[in-house]
């Protein structure tokens, strides 16, 4: 499935784009005065292979949860817990990430691809227990957005401790990129147009870190951040833990699969076959916070031209997402200092890339408004 999804993506098409650079220029503004808006429209043309593209609506997010076994290292002052716990609180519809989906009209699906806790079972009947066996069932078509949909796909409860051993497999790693790639597939399947990629597992900052160092090559302590907040003590011994990472496994950046399995997460690793899966079918996706954008470094490590798909919703506070949107040529459309991911920062980017394609659908040209020229 990995390989059939790569060998689809394709470069953008050079004559939408073309299209949208010319329909640009005969729009009722002066050229170039909508900014990034315009470079964003051209390559969502070459994306569609036809101008306008399609409005990316309904979007779709997807909360990939995972848990990692290099929390045992004191990387966050959080317990494991919290991550199955906030799974409960998406699917009961009260997380931040919920409040901006409904504000953007877009569904909730919730994939348990590494949650270390057990789900609870149709017989817990605790308020959260009662919003996950309810949102169960129907894992594919598109959802209705005010009820979050929980898919089970876990690979593993959890990662392994990555300063002790590799996190992951081989085969761990490529199951989870699977879970991506097939979750990306029903989510379009359903009619989604646009797709937003969400995270939650505590610690996951922390191989996002090492993820990015592996794939940029930047030392530790430029990759790594305060994740949920660490104080200056737990950050310098954070920064420790992702050298000590990156020195036991000297993870190769030309073995994508391998550094996912080495230093990396199951959400990072299903994050990573989320974009290509929306690659692959020539769909956008809007890339969250630091999490996302160090799966996206590994789905360019796979194919390159994956990257034609991404979107970077915003410049997350974590430095290590600035280091990766450099590599990866995106310039991201917001930037409000968040740091929490979950998908809330892309969400809040969608009325912009909306914008975008709704000028080259909806707004005159100079000769059929009548508008003269300079
Ligand atoms: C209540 C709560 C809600 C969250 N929502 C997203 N995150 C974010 O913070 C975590 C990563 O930070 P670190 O690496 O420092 O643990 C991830 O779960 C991420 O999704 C949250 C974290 C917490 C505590
Ligand atoms: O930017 C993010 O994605 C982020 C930052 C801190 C904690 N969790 C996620």
């Amino acid at each position: 499935m990995l390989e059939t999804t790569i060998a689809a993506i394709g470069p953008l098409d050079e004559a939408a784009m073309s299209t949208a650079r010319q329909l640009q220029t005969r729009l009722t503004k002066p050229a170039g005065s909508l900014g990034l808006l315009e470079e964003l429209s051209v390559r969502l043309a070459g994306l569609a292979g036809t101008c306008p593209p399609p409005l990316p609506s309904p979007a779709a997010v997807a909360i990939f949860a995972g848990d990692h076994g290099v929390h045992a290292q004191r990387v966050t002052p959080w317990p494991q817990e919290v991550t199955v716990q906030m799974v409960g609180n998406f699917l009961a519809g009260g997380a931040v990430v919920n409040a901006f989906a409904r504000q953007a009209g877009a569904t909730v699906t919730v994939v348990d691809v590494g949650v270390a806790t057990p789900l609870p079972t149709p017989d817990d009947h605790s308020p959260a227990g009662d919003a996950r066996v309810a949102a169960r069932g129907g894992v594919s078509g598109h959802g209705r957005v005010d009820v979050p949909r929980l898919v089970d796909a876990n690979v593993r409860r959890g990662t392994r401790d990555m300063t002790v051993t590799a996190a992951l497999t081989r085969d761990e790693a490529r199951s989870a990129v699977e879970v991506g790639i097939r979750i990306a597939g029903e989510l379009i399947d359903g009619g989604a147009a646009l797709l937003v990629t969400g995270d939650m597992g505590i610690a996951n900052t922390t191989p996002a870190a090492a993820l990015i160092a592996a794939f940029t090559g930047v030392d530790a302590a430029e990759a790594t951040g305060r994740g949920t907040g660490v104080d200056d003590p737990t950050y310098q011994h954070k920064i420790e833990v992702v050298r000590a990472a990156l020195l036991r496994h000297t993870p190769d950046p030309t073995d994508p699969l391998g550094v996912l399995a080495a230093v990396g997460g199951l959400e990072h690793a299903a994050l990573t076959g989320l974009l290509l899966g929306a690659a692959a079918r020539r769909v956008p996706v809007l890339l969250d916070g630091v999490i996302a954008v160090s799966a996206a470094l590994a789905a360019a490590a796979l194919a390159p031209d994956a990257v034609g798909a991404m979107i970077a919703g915003h410049r997350s506070a974590e430095p290590g997402a600035t280091v990766a949107l450099r590599q990866l040529g995106l310039t991201p459309l917001i930037d409000l200092g968040l740091r929490l991911g979950e998908g809330t920062g892309a969400l809040l980017a969608l009325p912009v890339v909306t914008g975008a394609v709704r000028v080259l659908h909806e707004v005159a040209t100079f000769d059929s408004a009548g508008v003269a020229e300079k």
